[in-house]
């Protein structure tokens, strides 16, 4: 049986060839590239070989005809000569429900693990926010974007104790972050850009303080520093931070906190409706390694985001991931009240959350988008 299938890959592969025109000389002697290997596992696996004199570039233009016979669900890596087609048989999940236990020990070698969702292999997706410092997080409206922040917030909450990690919340658009005031971890929740501005001109002041404890010690990270001068880790996470953008002093401390966070243990999560240009500006843009596309309203907020194909997506909590590589991924579904019941055993009662009664102007996209009406 096995042997059938994989010369019906075979067969395949050099049906895709023919019509790609992946082959040297005349169509009716072709020089197809060499197929070395199909493995059929979870998975089928197939490792071919170009003949010398056949552009590798070529292939990336063909990937469509791949497609066409294979299905969508594929991936073709390799250079120069070798390469491997994966054709994944699992689809993505089209819904997940958020479950800590499926994937809370993928997260244990992590130091700050983030979970992402599942891939089109049926599995779990996540990263160390730590090595890979500073996410974006783009979509617009009804995409999934607040339900993933409230995923990956109530992960780090009950994977880390609130004594090695601190979290700085501004929510522009007072919707979301609410649930998260009174948890330990939690230092403050602010929603409008004078409160968001003090928050942001402590962390300058954690940035300089870590800086100068890293010079005088001469270590390279905080995790590095004696015992005795260790410092949580700082995530300063921002709902619609695009709303701030008038204010130049909170764009600077963004971009520091982006440019030299990483060794100093402070980490940005940012979210955005809708890309611009001008807010993820080249530094800031540069310094987000993960990005995660939700659906995306066209193709230029889409290459803003750095998350090709955002705006074809059409299913909720569904996201185009680029990070060490391209994934698109289905996240985890989060209610709510769900994430009130898993922090529960993280509320405390007195902290020392400023509660801000007195409620400036919250800024709305009208005080920041031209267009909109
Ligand atoms: N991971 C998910 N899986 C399935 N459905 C989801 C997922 N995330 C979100 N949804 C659905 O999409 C709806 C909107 O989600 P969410 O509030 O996260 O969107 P949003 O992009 O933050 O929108 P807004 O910017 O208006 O707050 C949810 O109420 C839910 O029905």
């Amino acid at each position: 049986m096995s042997m059938w299938k994989k010369l019906q890959v075979r067969q395949k592969m050099v049906k895709t060839f023919r019509i790609g025109g992946l082959y040297l000389g005349e169509i009716e002697s072709p020089v197809f590239p060499k197929i070395q290997s199909v493995n059929i596992k979870e998975n089928t696996t197939v490792v071919f070989i170009l003949p010398n004199g056949l552009d590798p570039n070529i292939l990336k233009k063909k990937l469509f005809v791949f497609k066409q016979v294979f299905g969508n669900n594929i991936e073709l890596d390799g250079e120069i000569k070798k390469f491997i087609l994966r054709i994944y048989h699992q689809t993505i999940p089209t819904n997940m429900t958020y479950s800590y236990d499926s994937f809370h020990a993928l997260l244990i070698p992590h130091r700050l693990g983030i979970i992402c969702g599942k891939d089109k292999n049926g599995q779990y997706v996540t990263f160390d926010l730590a090595k890979q410092p500073h996410i974006l997080i783009a979509g617009e409206t009804g995409s999934g974007k607040s339900t993933q922040l409230r995923s990956i917030l109530t992960t780090l909450i009950k994977t880390k104790k609130p004594s090695e990690l601190h979290f700085f919340l501004g929510d522009c658009k007072k919707s979301e972050f609410h649930i998260f005031k009174k948890v330990e971890h939690v230092q403050c929740v602010y929603s409008n850009a004078r409160d968001i501005k003090k928050m942001l001109l402590h962390i300058k002041e954690e940035l300089d303080e870590r800086s100068d404890l890293t010079e005088m010690f001469e270590v390279s990270h905080v995790d590095d520093l004696p015992a005795e001068h260790r410092r949580p880790y700082l995530i300063v996470c921002i709902d619609e931070f695009v709303m701030l953008r008038k204010d130049a002093t909170i764009m600077d401390i963004l971009t520091e906190v982006v440019a030299i966070g990483r060794t100093l243990g402070v980490y940005a999560i940012l979210s955005m409706q809708r890309p611009n240009a001008e807010v993820l500006d080249t530094t800031i843009r540069a310094n987000l390694t993960v990005s995660m596309g939700f659906k995306l309203r066209d193709a230029v907020e889409s290459k803003i985001a750095n998350t090709p194909d955002a705006h074809k997506i059409d299913i909720s909590g569904r996201f185009v991931m680029n990070s060490d590589k391209l994934y698109e991924i289905q996240a985890p579904f989060l209610s709510m009240d769900k994430a009130k019941k898993l922090l529960n055993p993280f509320m405390v009662s007195k902290k020392p959350v400023k509660d801000v009664t007195e409620q400036p102007k919250v800024l709305t996209e009208k005080d920041v988008f031209n267009d909109v009406d």
